[in-house]
């Protein structure tokens, strides 16, 4: 006859209960902030505060997103790193603070949302809602309903999905920019190329946001990049050449994209920035600046972020670039 198992302890008997797939947790700080749980170890974690994911890790439990080791995660100030949402204003293109709001406002999980259609398949994602407080109508007198989704797919990919919505009563549209701030991890900034905005047009926001043409087969980096690429396509690869990985950047709804690193000089410059820190990270971030989304009362915009994470022994030539970007 079988020995009787040993009684499990509550220890041994939570060990062994799968991991929730959506957990809410508080942090030390005091924030609460959402974790995703994929296939192995891939996961996504989202802090309530900016509504902003501060965390997304492959199979292998390594972390492909950039947040920085002095970032603050309480208000006032944002999280440094990870995918801050620009809205209403990206940049200095208005006259709202940098990159508006959203980025610096309590979110709350939307338990309830309208129905978006999803992957069957995905079982990790959150719904996340912001609206105006009386401030926010102050300095941005437009009532809205901005919904964020955000899923981990099965392998591993990680979308963002904005709708925006006009909830004004008073008749009058509004008109507003965007980004998804996405700071991506890499080994050394000067082992990078981004592939898909040759020959792009592009505003550069160190000379005056004055146009110009893109010239190189491929964006590499030696000095600070701060370029708004318009009318880019819809997907943009980031290859990693020591780590052999490419990250594939794909956008719906947003026209544009910045390729932002601050450099040596302008890294010193930011307190919640470590000094080498541009080293090892790059942001590309699709948005829609040349031109603003407008939207009448009761019109809803959508624009979708995925991203994903491919291994490319690019040195060899194995990995196509064009292929990637254009299926
Ligand atoms: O320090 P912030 O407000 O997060 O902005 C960082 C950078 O964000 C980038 O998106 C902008 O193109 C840069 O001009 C800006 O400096």
């Amino acid at each position: 006859m079988a020995a009787a198992a040993a009684p499990q302890s509550p220890q041994q008997q939570q060990q062994q209960q799968p991991s929730p797939l959506v957990e809410r947790v508080k942090t030390a700080a005091g924030l609460e902030k959402l974790v995703l749980r994929g296939q192995r170890n891939c996961s996504v974690e989202i802090s309530l505060y900016g509504g902003q994911v501060t965390s997304w890790k492959n199979d292998y439990g390594e972390e492909l997103l950039f947040v920085s080791s002095k970032a603050n995660f309480k208000p006032p100030k944002p999280i440094r790193g990870g995918i801050p949402i620009c809205f209403p204003q990206f940049g200095t293109h208005g006259n709202l603070e940098q990159h508006g709001f959203a980025r610096n406002r309590l979110w709350t999980v939307d338990d309830n949302p309208p129905p978006l259609p999803i992957n069957p398949a995905i079982k990790a994602f959150v719904d996340l809602i912001l609206k105006p407080s009386e401030d926010d109508l102050k300095v941005w007198p437009h009532s809205f309903e901005f919904r964020l989704r955000i899923a981990l797919g099965q392998g591993g990919d990680l979308s963002l999905t904005s709708r925006i919505r006009n909830t004004n009563t008073d008749g009058r549209p509004f008109s507003y920019t965007f980004a998804y701030h996405t700071h991506f991890s890499v080994s050394d900034i000067s082992e990078v190329r981004v592939e898909g905005l040759e020959t792009m047009d592009y505003l550069d926001n160190i000379k005056g946001k004055e146009r110009f043409t893109e010239q190189g087969d491929a964006i590499v980096f030696e000095s600070e990049v701060d370029k708004v690429y318009l009318a880019a396509p819809s997907k943009v690869a980031i290859i990693d050449h020591e780590k052999k990985r490419t990250f594939v950047v794909t956008k719906e709804g947003l026209p544009d994209a910045v390729v932002w690193n601050p450099w040596d000089k302008k890294a010193k410059a930011m307190q919640d920035f470590g000094d080498a820190e541009y080293k090892h990270m790059l942001c590309v971030e699709p948005a829609a600046v040349e031109k603003p989304i407008t939207l009448k009362p009761g019109e809803e915009w959508k624009g979708r972020l995925a991203l994903s994470a491919v291994p490319s022994s690019y040195c060899s030539g194995q990995l196509d670039p064009q292929r990637v970007l254009h299926g």
